[in-house]
């Protein structure tokens, strides 16, 4: 079976590589990501990743991988800010407080659909007009869900986490390997 990442995200690619896994290609999803009115946040990212997976193509010999990672804070979903404005109306909202950051997992393949959610919970210290303002300046946030990378200078902001570090940074490690090895991927196995 050939592995296909199907997503444009380079940390997806290097947390694939860490499981031994380099895709045979690599296709960049393009959907809507506007939540629907009143859709609950671990409906919201499950329905990101599945519709990742259903609109790439997919061969009879492949497996398509999907995810999506996305940061909750209360009720609200933040998603990857739009401008420096909203990166910073995101990083007061999560200063000095616990948040969620669920990500999904759709594996495609000729056998059906495998997904997976992971739930983990990270803790900011309270932040200074300083560590905003030069956390803007860095340029981290574009791109990152809720506008900040744990495993960059953001991680400056994280004393604590409960649950995977991987599914923070956009894909659960273990969730990951048990999918795709169901879909007949093993790991350490370049596709
Ligand atoms: C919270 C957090 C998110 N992120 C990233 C992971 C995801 O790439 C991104 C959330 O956006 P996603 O929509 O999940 O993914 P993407 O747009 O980067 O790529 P694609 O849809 O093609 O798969 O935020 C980090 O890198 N570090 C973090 O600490």
């Amino acid at each position: 079976m050939k592995l296909i990442l199907g997503s444009a995200s380079p940390r997806r690619r290097e947390l694939l590589a860490q499981l031994g896994l380099e895709p045979a290609a690599v296709r960049a999803p393009d959907i809507d990501e506007t939540p629907a009115k009143g859709e609950r946040p671990r409906d919201y990212v499950a329905r990101m990743a599945r519709e990742k997976a259903a609109i790439l193509p997919c061969a009879a010999d492949e497996v398509v991988i999907c995810a999506d990672t996305t940061v909750t804070c209360g009720r609200r979903i933040l998603g990857k800010p739009e401008n420096e404005k909203e990166a910073a109306e995101f990083l007061w909202l999560l200063s000095g407080r616990r948040h969620h950051v669920l990500t999904a997992v759709a594996v495609r393949s000729a056998t059906g659909l495998r997904e997976r959610l992971v739930d983990t919970v990270v803790k900011f210290r309270p932040l200074s007009n300083a560590d905003v303002n030069g956390y803007l300046a860095s340029g981290e946030w574009r791109g990152k869900a809720g506008g900040y990378a744990i495993q960059g200078l953001g991680g400056a902001f994280v004393p604590w986490i409960q649950g995977s570090f991987s599914a923070v940074v956009g894909l659960p490690l273990a969730e990951t390997a048990l999918l795709l090895q169901s879909a007949g991927i093993a790991m350490g196995e370049s596709a």
